[in-house]
């Protein structure tokens, strides 16, 4: 395997019309590190992550993908935001991981079929590579999607409340499955809300509040009198409020 990939934000500020989302944000995601990401809503979590994939450029500071190419990330962004409308099985939707390998349009022969097999196996979703994505409750289709994931293969891998909405059962599978990853010395960022699941399982955490709060062991930031830090700057994104006139370090 090739080193793990990680990133270096420099006084990073991310906006939407120059109203900063995430704001003066430094420090690394070190090489094979599993990050939670954490704060209340409208913290800037997304946009971070929206930042790290290329989608929102910074307007100050920089962002440093080391050892993985931005094509090469696997992101996963929020179920909201994706279309279920779109007539696809299964199958194809988990085949879509072996994009890299394969290009588009190409066939996809008896081995990697036995791949794609193998990863809705791996995720529980044995039986389901016909069905349409549409039929799927929010749960199957979040494992369809970690089937993609598998495929991908990917050393850098972003996710962005990827247990929302669906049933301990499967999140603690899908953890699990994250957590393997770790182990193979992924590197991982997750967006999650369950501060129980961040402590037990998460070895780093970031909690932001806009502006960062605290960044580092898991035990050393989810303390109480951090997040009482980062609810007091709830809703920090206020379209009224100041541009960001601070000088970049
Ligand atoms: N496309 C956009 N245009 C304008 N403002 C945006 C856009 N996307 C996000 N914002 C604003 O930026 C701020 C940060 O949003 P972001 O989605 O990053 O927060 P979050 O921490 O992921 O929140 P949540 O926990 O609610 O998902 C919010 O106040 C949001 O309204």
């Amino acid at each position: 395997m090739t080193a793990s990939p990680s990133i270096h934000c420099r006084d990073l500020t991310l906006s939407y019309r120059r109203h900063p989302a995430v704001h003066h944000l430094t420090g690394t995601f070190a090489p094979g590190s599993f990050t939670a990401i954490v704060g209340p809503n409208g913290a800037g979590k997304s946009t971070l992550l929206k930042g790290i994939v290329g989608l929102v450029r910074p307007d100050g500071g920089t962002i440093e993908v080391t050892g993985a190419r931005r094509s090469d990330i696997a992101y996963l962004p929020q179920q909201a935001a994706l279309d279920r409308g779109f007539p696809m099985r299964v199958l194809d939707l988990a085949a879509m991981g072996l994009w890299r390998r394969t290009g588009p349009f190409r066939r996809i022969g008896a081995a990697l079929l036995g791949e794609v097999e193998a990863a809705l196996d791996a995720v529980g979703l044995s039986g389901f590579e016909d069905r349409m994505v549409g039929s799927l409750s929010g749960g199957q289709f979040q494992r369809a999607l970690f089937a993609r994931l598998l495929l991908q293969d990917a050393r850098l891998i972003l996710l962005d409340e990827p247990f929302a909405a669906i049933d301990a059962r499967t999140a603690d599978a899908l953890l699990g499955l994250v957590g393997r990853w770790h182990g193979e010395g992924r590197t991982i960022i997750a967006v999650l809300h369950d501060f129980h699941a961040v402590r037990q399982h998460i070895p780093e955490t970031l909690l932001i509040a806009r502006d960062p709060i605290a960044w580092g062991p898991t035990s050393e930031v989810m303390t109480e009198a951090n997040i009482a830090r980062s609810r007091g700057l709830d809703e920090a994104f206020d379209t009224d409020a100041e541009l960001c006139e601070r000088p970049a370090a």
